[in-house]
Formats: structure tokens, C-alpha cells, sequence
């Protein structure tokens, strides 16, 4: 079961979460060895994979580096929670699969270190400790389809077959 990792301040910046000294690579595996490292250094000796970060209000604002979500991703992270976003730092979770998941009350739902149970297709998420369940704004449909193509790349790549599997018959009767 996930274990949560509360961060409960608000603006909560992508400076904190990937330093700028470490944008020298793309490669998530390295970059998750310093994911929140200027929030919470020990936070990387912590999290396991599957475990869900809950944070506080305009998480990733300040820059566009999309480093702040492969930082989180290598490091194991399924979902941030938290009562809204940076609109960039939206854009590049959806972009590449990650869930940025909306969601009032979160911070005060959860405790550091509790298990959690998400149910993406239910659109909750459950302090298992507690029992208490809240309801996060729904995923839009293309960001859940995003999400399971793997990426935004991934996706476009899936609807482009589907559209060439699409028109294979058409094609085929022309020639026929
Ligand atoms: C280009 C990159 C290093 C950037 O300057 C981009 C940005 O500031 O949006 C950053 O600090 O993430």
C-alpha cells in the first residue's frame, strides 16, 4: 500500500523540487537521486516506489522545467495530491503521464507516513489509517488515456496507428 509523504507548504517550486545545479541530465534515474533535495533532502532515503506525495497549494510554480516531474517520476512517486497546481508544472505532468491530482483538504487529511489507497477509476483517495476518503477533480479523459500510453509521445503515437489502422481497409478496397 502507498505510503504518503506530506509537503505542506504551499508554492512549493521546481527549484525545490530539482534543483537547477542538477538540470545537467534528462535521465530520471539520475535525477531522482535529487528529487526535493532542497525541500527535504532525506526524502529520497524514504520514498518507495508507488508511494504519493501530498503537498500544499500552486505545487511547481516558478519554472517550466519539466525535470521537476521525471525528478519525482524516477524517484518512484504515482501521484502528487494537492489542492492545485502550477499551471506549467499541470501541463508537464499530463504531458508525461504523471498524475497531478486536484484535491481540497488533502494536506489536512493526511499525516507524514500514512498508507493511502488511491482509486484513480473512482476518482478518491483514502487515508487507510483514518478511513477518510476525498474526492479528487476528475482526470480529463485524454490525461488518463495520456497516463496509460506513458507520455504525451506515446499517445500521439497510439492515435496516429489507430487513425492508419483506421483507414487500412479503405486504402486496401482502393487497390483491390
Ligand atoms: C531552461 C531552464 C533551465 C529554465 O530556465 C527554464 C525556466 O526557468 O522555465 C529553468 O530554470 O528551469
Amino acid at each position: 500500500m502507498p505510503t504518503v509523504h506530506v509537503f505542506a507548504r504551499d508554492h512549493i517550486n521546481t527549484d525545490e523540487i530539482i534543483p537547477a545545479r542538477h538540470l545537467t541530465t534528462d535521465v530520471e534515474a539520475e535525477l531522482a537521486k535529487y528529487a526535493m533535495e532542497d525541500y527535504d533532502k532525506d526524502f529520497v532515503r524514504r520514498v518507495q516506489p508507488g508511494d504519493i506525495i501530498v503537498a500544499g497549494a500552486d505545487f511547481g510554480c516558478g519554472s517550466s522545467r519539466e525535470h521537476a516531474v521525471w525528478a519525482l517520476r524516477g524517484a518512484g512517486v504515482a501521484a502528487v495530491i494537492a489542492p492545485n497546481f502550477a499551471r506549467i508544472y499541470y501541463r508537464n505532468s499530463i504531458n508525461n503521464g504523471f498524475l497531478a491530482l486536484e484535491c481540497e483538504n488533502v494536506v489536512e487529511t493526511f499525516m507524514d507516513g500514512d498508507p493511502a489507497e488511491l482509486d484513480l477509476a473512482g476518482g478518491t483517495v483514502t487515508n487507510t489509517r483514518t478511513g477518510q476518503t476525498l474526492t479528487f477533480v476528475p482526470v480529463p479523459q485524454f490525461a488518463l488515456d495520456v497516463q496509460k500510453a506513458g507520455g504525451w509521445l506515446e499517445y500521439m503515437r497510439e492515435q496516429d496507428q489507430n487513425r492508419q489502422d483506421q483507414n487500412q481497409p479503405q486504402q486496401e478496397e482502393q487497390h483491390a
